[in-house]
């Protein structure tokens, strides 16, 4: 599989063909202006590689075209490269864009080009017109304006807990390599190559979504970077298993990347969210689902930090990555309150300690203790790691019964925080089909090194 030399010619030369303006005045985050600017709104027929008018005097834009999914020629490479790659220490990286991924909704990477090689050889890159997740339509929600958070999104209609909300895939992925290794400026440059290569509909929509903070921003260039970064999840991805012998440099098993996707980049925070996600690297799609049962008009919410946090770090991390001011309930009961939210936590974080050390005793209570305290703090979201020990702790204890009850609860919650190809969840699965068999039977009862723990 080669990638063909193919370059486009409008590419040639990002900085030739896209004259950086001048600076910008940049609207606060709470005021960012949700209309696509025009100097980044890129009609559908506008040569790839321009910006769009900047000269209000220029002739209108030819009426857009209907978007559709070019079909692709059979083995034509549907990968194409920009001229543009940048260095950094002995790596280069390159965007690259598929635009007929996910039947035309496109997707552009920032790799090297051996990754690039590899990962575009395999499912689900290498699908040229692969389905896309089954849509729900309509989705169960909408996107509203909300006072001093922007856009957010808001349930439609009564969504239950464990229902999938979206599955969408990325508009752009970025190597974490490029991400950290990059110069700030290199990396902006390739990112505004990677945004305005996609079809238009989901670019507009990149160039839609928030960028946090208004320091540093000069270019286009800087804000498609400041963009990228409000709203990039870390998304690892698995690569294909070599062979032995074969050894092909900057292959990893897992590889980093740091991916923004237009759906779930509207999702606000809050710190005892009512969603949860995963990115699951089989169909590069992120996963989200309730967590509890929503009612119509509550706000979709994710959690952007640990939860686990007291409050004033998950502030400060919150103030300094994504310029606001948390005012969920976690953040602003009472301070008495807010004080007993915060010991919670803190015994969340010793009881956790406790019960994974299996050097000391614990017991099937601490466990229980544990379940009680995340339902306390509304920590649905991470309920599942204490339904975990609590089925290790009564296993370990003798007691099947019990084990087998936490272990399926650990499953339901688990499978939809964390998808299915994680250790805790083959260890609840055996649980499940026999606990006798189980590392943890009795280990409780017997000697330390006799007992072989699974991490969650
Ligand atoms: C990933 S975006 C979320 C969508 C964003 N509200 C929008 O209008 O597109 C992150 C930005 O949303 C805003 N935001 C997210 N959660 C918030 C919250 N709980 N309170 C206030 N602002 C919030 C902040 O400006 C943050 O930088």
């Amino acid at each position: 599989h080669v990638l063909s030399p193919f370059t486009c010619p409008a590419l040639s030369d990002i900085s030739a063909t896209c004259p950086l303006p001048q600076s910008q005045p940049q609207p606060r985050p709470q005021e960012v202006n949700h209309k696509p600017s025009s100097i980044y709104h890129r009609t559908p027929g506008t040569p790839v590689g321009y910006y769009g008018p900047s000269d209000p005097t220029e002739p209108p834009s030819p009426p857009p075209q209907p978007q559709q999914a070019a079909a692709p020629e059979k083995d034509k490479n549907p990968w194409t490269k920009g001229p543009l790659c940048r260095r950094a220490g002995h790596d280069e990286f390159c965007a690259f864009t598929h635009t007929t991924f996910h039947s035309g909704r496109g997707i552009s990477l920032i790799t090297t080009p051996t990754r690039m090689l590899l990962l575009g050889s395999q499912p689900p890159l290498n699908e040229t017109l692969s389905p896309p997740a089954t849509p729900d339509t309509p989705p169960p929600y909408t996107d509203v304006t909300i006072p001093g958070k922007g856009i957010g999104l808001v349930a439609t209609e009564p969504i239950r807990a464990g229902r999938r909300v979206m599955a969408a895939t990325p508009a752009v992925m970025v190597d974490d390599k490029a991400f950290r290794g990059l110069r700030r400026d290199d990396l902006a440059m390739l990112l505004g190559q990677a945004i305005i290569s996609l079809p238009a509909q989901h670019s507009a929509r990149f160039l839609n979504l928030s960028a946090s903070g208004d320091d540093d921003v000069r270019t286009q260039f800087d804000i498609v970077h400041k963009i990228f970064t409000t709203n990039a999840f870390r998304t690892p991805v698995q690569g294909v298993e070599l062979g032995e012998n074969e050894k092909i440099e900057g292959w990893e098993k897992e590889m980093d990347y740091q991916s923004t996707f237009v759906e779930v980049s509207r999702l606000n925070h809050a710190c005892a969210p009512n969603l949860g996600y995963y990115f699951d690297s089989a169909t590069l799609s992120h996963r989200v689902y309730a967590v509890k049962d929503i009612l119509p008009g509550e706000e979709l919410t994710i959690s952007y930090v640990d939860v686990l946090q007291p409050s004033t770090t998950r502030q400060s991390l919150l103030a300094k990555t994504w310029s606001f001011t948390c005012t969920c309930p976690r953040c602003t009961a009472e301070a008495h309150l807010l004080d007993e939210s915060d010991a919670r936590a803190r015994q969340i974080q010793q009881l956790r300690r406790e019960l994974d050390d299996h050097s000391v005793s614990a017991t099937p209570e601490k466990a229980e203790l544990l379940i009680t305290l995340y339902e306390l703090e509304g920590l649905h979201v991470r309920i599942y790691e204490a339904y975990y020990r609590a089925a290790i702790e009564w296993n370990g204890v003798g007691d099947s019964g019990r084990a087998m009850r936490y272990a399926r609860l650990c499953l339901d919650k688990g499978l939809l925080l964390r998808g299915p190809n994680r250790p805790f969840v083959d260890s609840m699965r055996e649980l499940v089909a026999d606990p006798t068999h189980h590392w943890s039977w009795r280990f409780r009862l017997k000697s330390a090194q006799e007992a072989k723990p699974t991490a969650v």
